[in-house]
This record gives structure tokens, C-alpha cells and sequence, in this order.
């Protein structure tokens, strides 16, 4: 089951509708306890609890108080803990009452020394970013790379925007981050700022991918893409798992060609079509590709890849308006989003399911405006706007349909940043394509296949595009072979 992630407002609601759990406290007592559960997990990781030092820097709302408790649950545990209040007259008085009870000291600064720091500055009620009093506290403190305490930030690192995920200078950096029923849009959007997430159950009900206003965030499990890959079954032949035709590159730029193509017969079984003047360079490194020059000759397809590599002259738009005037599956990409930017009649009276896949840059030429520090806004209005499906890259790939729900995922390193890896992306995802998924499910689905294959690949050092698409099918593999399905 994808997995739906909230903003701030739809947190609250979830969590009014359990009315007597909230106003009895017992949402906090759940949600500190779990805090504490994964404390004492890490500090246990790294020599046991008892005698270790632990320090909260605790903010003046409800996220506070949830520190405050956790601290006293460590306090009994024999951790030794010391908590700097950045509003002494509004910490939450019950949170203070148990830390003080459990022999919880009180400090101006974080004493040196400390094994874990945490933060309870603010959690989905905060804005902007860290002020300075809570920013002293942790500029104070070592990196935990560089030895430094773990950082457990309490619901979202503070100074991370909730619904948007932007990170405001400055911004706590959390080692681990322990949020309560769901995840908060943050915990995709500002994945690298919130380390390890851990989700406690605090007994709040599940919302569904559909409920709430637009834009709607959801990532799929690696279980969702293991169902959704296309593999060949006992009655398939070699056009009946959709064929995918590919037209990208150039003589003078075949590069994009061969990784697209080469993509696309890595991801799926069945067919793969080249179109375009890099055929023989194309059939050279993948000799099962069904290669021509030109549209004409080029036979049926179930979807289009039209776009990496094949330059914005005239020859290149009129093939492209050719492709886009079909009723098939198209993923427009790189030069071909050049064209669409310049022509949007192009996709403006589409019908059938049409892929935009623009980093930030090609985005801009879309948009006529800047992605922004809200980047969920900026692919979801842009996919209504369109009325399109909308992939934007980057280490966070947001998949936006025109309906307002948008599939989300981390890449989980940032192996990927390299040139040619776009037109990787683009051959799987128009593979799946031409399987029949949706646009969204297929760019997230891909999506999710490169970020693995670009960390299959690296394993620690660095790669080029060529790398990364030798490990699509290994990254398939281990997916499918990782789930009940494989
Ligand atoms: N509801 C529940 O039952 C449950 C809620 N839970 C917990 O409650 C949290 C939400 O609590 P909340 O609503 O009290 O808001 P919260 O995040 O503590 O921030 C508000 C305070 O922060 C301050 N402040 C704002 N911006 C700031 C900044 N940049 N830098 C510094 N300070 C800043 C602002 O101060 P002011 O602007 O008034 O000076 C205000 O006092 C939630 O994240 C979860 O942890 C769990 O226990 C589960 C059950
Ligand atoms: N910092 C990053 N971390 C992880 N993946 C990234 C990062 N930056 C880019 N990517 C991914 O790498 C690919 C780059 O695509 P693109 O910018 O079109 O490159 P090119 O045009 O050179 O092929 C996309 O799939 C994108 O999501
Ligand atoms: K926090």
C-alpha cells in the first residue's frame, strides 16, 4: 500500500478526531513514550543506557512537552539528562512537572559531553526557521559525522517546514526523526534533513490517498513497485507487454539514445523501438533494439519516449507534434520539454496519458517561474495547470497528476547526479508505459528503480549514467526478489 504523508493541518484533524485520546493527554503520553523507546534503541546501539547523557532543547508549544516527557522516562531509566527551556514561563507544565520529578536537571546551555541532543524546539507548529536561542544551542554541538551526539529530532527537525519540507537557514540537521501516526510531508520533501524516520503508532486513524485537499502526497513501497513491474506471462509473446519506442539522440549526440533505448530493454521484456539518426549506434550496444531512421518506418508502439538528445530544430518539433498528435502514452523529455515550453499547444488538447519529466531548470522554461522552495505546489500546479502528468527531478522525484495527487520518492543517495541519468529515467518509465501503467505510477515506479540502481552501482563511489543503467536490472531484481512477489 502506498504510503500517504500529511501536512500539519491534516495531522491536527487526525488527531482531533480521537477526541478524548487528545484531550486526555494520552496522545502525548504515546508519542514520548515512543520517543523514548527509540532513545534508549540508539543509545543501547552504542553501550547501554544506564550513566549516559542526554540533553532536550525544548520549545514552548506541545513538541516541547513531547521531549520533556521522554527525557523523564530516560531520567528513570538512569540516562542522566539535562534540559535547556528556550521559554521557561511556557514550557508545557505537565512535561516539566514529570522531567523535574524523574531528577531532571535544568541548564542555560547544553553541558559538553552529551551522547544524544533532543530537539523539542518545534514540530508542525513552527515557522521559519530555528530563532537564535535554539540555533546557539545547536550550533554548540559537533556533527554527529564528526563525533558529535545523535541528534533525535521530535516530530520534524525544527526550523523544516511541515507541509513544504523547505529548510530554512538555520534548521536543525536530525540524525533520527520521530514523528506519530503518519509521516509529515517534511519527511519526503526534506528527507536528507530528517535522517532515519521512525513512525510511532499512537492509535490516530490512517488517512486514505484520496482524502484532504490537493496537493495529496503518497510514496509507494517497495512492495507496490513489485507488483506493479510488468513480467512476462505463460501467454505473452513479445508484443503483448506493450511496446516502447524510443526517439532521442542525434549523430552528433547518439549518448542520450543508447541510454534511453538501453533503459527501456533493461526494464521491461518484450519490444524495444529506436527512432532516429543514432539507429546504428543504438543496434551496436543493444542488438535486440528494432532500430529505424525515421517515423514512417518505424512500426506500432503502445508509448513514446520522445525527447533526450534529439536537439529543438524544425525536423525535431515536427516529430515530436507527430507523437504528441497520436492517442498513445508519450513522455515528453530534455530537448523535447525545450519544444513543449515554446509550443504548449503541443500537450494543450491532449487526451491520452502524456509525461512531462523536467529537472528544475527545464521546469523553469514550463512554468515561466522558478520551482521554489515549495517544490510539491510547484509540480502539482503545474500538472493541473496542464492538465498533464508532471515528473520533477531531483533527489526527491515528484510525480504529479492532474487530480492533485502526487506519488513521491527519495532517492535515498545522490548517486544519480550525473550527466545522462535523465535519459536513464526516461527508457524505464516509458517502458513501463507502454505496459499500461499510468504515467504516475510508471515515473514513480522508475523513479524508484534508478535511485536504487545509482546506489547498487556506487557503493560508494562515484558513477556516470552508463553505471547506473548496467544496475536497472539488478535494482529490479532486488526489489522483486525482496517482496512477497518476487
Ligand atoms: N496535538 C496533540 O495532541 C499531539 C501533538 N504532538 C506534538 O505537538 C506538536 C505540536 O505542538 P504545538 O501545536 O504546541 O506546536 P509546536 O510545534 O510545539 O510549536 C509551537 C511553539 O513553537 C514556537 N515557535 C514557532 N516557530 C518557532 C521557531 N521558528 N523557533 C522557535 N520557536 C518557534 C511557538 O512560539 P511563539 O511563536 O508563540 O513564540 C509555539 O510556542 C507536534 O509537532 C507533536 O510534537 C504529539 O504529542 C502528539 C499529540
Ligand atoms: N541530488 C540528486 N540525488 C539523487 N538523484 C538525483 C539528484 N539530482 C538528480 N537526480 C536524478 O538524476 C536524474 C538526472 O536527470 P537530468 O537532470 O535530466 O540529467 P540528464 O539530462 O543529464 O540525463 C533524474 O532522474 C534525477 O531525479
Ligand atoms: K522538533
Amino acid at each position: 500500500m502506498p504510503i500517504r504523508y500529511l501536512t500539519a493541518d491534516a495531522v491536527r484533524q487526525a488527531e482531533r478526531a480521537t477526541g478524548d485520546l487528545l484531550t486526555g493527554g494520552a496522545l502525548m503520553r504515546r508519542a514520548s513514550s515512543g520517543v523514548a523507546q527509540v532513545v534508549i534503541g540508539e543509545l543501547r546501539a552504542t553501550g547501554g543506557c544506564y550513566g549516559r547523557r542526554v540533553g532536550g532543547v525544548i520549545g514552548a508549544g506541545d513538541n516541547g512537552g513531547d521531549a520533556l516527557y521522554a527525557l523523564a522516562v530516560l531520567a528513570h531509566r538512569g540516562v542522566a539528562c539535562t534540559a535547556v527551556l528556550l521559554n521557561p514561563d511556557r514550557a508545557h507544565p505537565g512535561g516539566l512537572a514529570a522531567f523535574c520529578r524523574a531528577g531532571g536537571r535544568i541548564a542555560e546551555t547544553l553541558p559538553s559531553g552529551l551522547d544524544l541532543v533532543i530537539d523539542g524546539v518545534v514540530g508542525i507548529g513552527g515557522r521559519g526557521p530555528l530563532r537564535s536561542a535554539a540555533a546557539d544551542q545547536f550550533a554548540r554541538l559537533e556533527r554527529a559525522e564528526s563525533g558529535g551526539p545523535a541528534i533525535v529530532a521530535v516530530d520534524l527537525p525544527s526550523g523544516v517546514d511541515a507541509d513544504t519540507g523547505e529548510v530554512h537557514d538555520p534548521a536543525v540537521q536530525a540524525t533520527i526523526t520521530v514523528t506519530f501516526g503518519a509521516p509529515r510531508n517534511a519527511h519526503l520533501l526534506a528527507a536528507p534533513q530528517c535522517g532515519r524516520v521512525e513512525v510511532i503508532d499512537i492509535g490516530i486513524d490512517r488517512f486514505g490517498p484520496s482524502d484532504g485537499p490537493a496537493p495529496r502526497l503518497s510514496v509507494l513501497a517497495d512492495d507496490d513497485v513489485a507488483g506493479l513491474w510488468p513480467v512476462p506471462g505463460p501467454d505473452d509473446d513479445k508484443y503483448s507487454q506493450g511496446v516502447v519506442g524510443v526517439i532521442a539522440g542525434s549523430a552528433r549526440y547518439p549518448g542520450a539514445a543508447i541510454l534511453a533505448t538501453g533503459a527501456a530493454v533493461s526494464a521491461t521484456s518484450g519490444m524495444t523501438r529506436y527512432v532516429g539518426t543514432a539507429a546504428d549506434e543504438v543496434v551496436s550496444h543493444y542488438p535486440e533494439v528494432v532500430a529505424a531512421r525515421t517515423l514512417d518506418d518505424a512500426g506500432r508502439v503502445q508509448a513514446w519516449v520522445v525527447g533526450p538528445g534529439m536537439g529543438t530544430d524544425d525536423d525535431a518539433l515536427a516529430v515530436l507534434r507527430t507523437v504528441l498528435e497520436t492517442d498513445l502514452p508519450v513522455l515528453v523529455d530534455a530537448d523535447g520539454l525545450t519544444l513543449v515550453a515554446a509550443h504548449p499547444e503541443l500537450v494543450a488538447d491532449r487526451r491520452a496519458p502524456t509525461l512531462l519529466t523536467p529537472h528544475a531548470g527545464e521546469y523553469a522554461r514550463l512554468a515561466g517561474d522558478d520551482v521554489g522552495a515549495d517544490r510539491l505546489q510547484a509540480a502539482a500546479g503545474l500538472a493541473a495547470k496542464w492538465q498533464v502528468t508532471v515528473l520533477l527531478k531531483g533527489r526527491i522525484t515528484l510525480v504529479a497528476d492532474p487530480s492533485g495527487d502526487v506519488l513521491g520518492n527519495d532517492a535515498g543517495s545522490s548517486w544519480a547526479a550525473t550527466a545522462g541519468a535523465g535519459d536513464v529515467l526516461s527508457g524505464i518509465a516509458g517502458a513501463l508505459m507502454a505496459s499500461g501503467l499510468t504515467p504516475s505510477l510508471a515515473g514513480a515506479a522508475a523513479a524508484r528503480v534508478h535511485g536504487h540502481a545509482a546506489d547498487l552501482a556506487a557503493r560508494s563511489a562515484p558513477i556516470g549514467a552508463s553505471a547506473l543503467l548496467g544496475a536497472v536490472r539488478p535494482a529490479v531484481r532486488a526489489i522483486r526478489e525482496a517482496s512477497a512477489i518476487g
